[in-house]
């Protein structure tokens, strides 16, 4: 079953890393992003906190979701999402995100288009990765 605890990476090449959960499925973290500001690549720190839905008794189909409260713009993250578990054991988070307010910062140009919704799916970082 899927367990979020550990570090994780986006296709942008974020890094998420997440504490241990507790009863209630709460957790705290921190997540990596590189975005181009002022046409320099800078890699910053944000916290986030969300929730695993530990309600259901169906341990493989549980949903979360987590708000990032980034540091480098005037702007929050929150993603909604379920873990998979691959054939090979292999996890999965495929999630929503939905970004509210403008950076204040010049935007990552992958962002150009300002869409403000989107997908990401984050793997697990191998120890060689990490
Ligand atoms: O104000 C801003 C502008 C761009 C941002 N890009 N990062 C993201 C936004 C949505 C989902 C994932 C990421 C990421 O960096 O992994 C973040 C805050």
């Amino acid at each position: 079953q899927c367990n979020l605890e550990g570090k994780w990476k986006n296709e942008l090449g974020s890094i998420m890393t997440l504490s241990p959960l507790d009863k209630n499925g709460f957790f705290t973290g921190t997540y990596h992003t590189t975005v181009t500001a002022n046409s320099n690549l800078v890699t910053k720190e944000s916290p986030l906190m969300g929730n695993l839905n530990v309600f259901t008794a169906d341990t493989q189909q549980r949903v979360f979701g987590f708000l990032v409260n980034w540091t480098f713009s005037n702007s929050v993250t929150s993603f909604v999402g379920q873990c998979f578990v691959q054939k090979d054991g292999t996890e999965r988070l495929q999630t929503t995100w939905l970004l509210r307010g403008s950076a204040a910062t010049e935007e990552d140009n992958w962002s150009q288009t300002s869409h403000r919704v989107g997908t990401n799916v984050f793997t697990r970082l191998n120890t060689e990765e990490a």
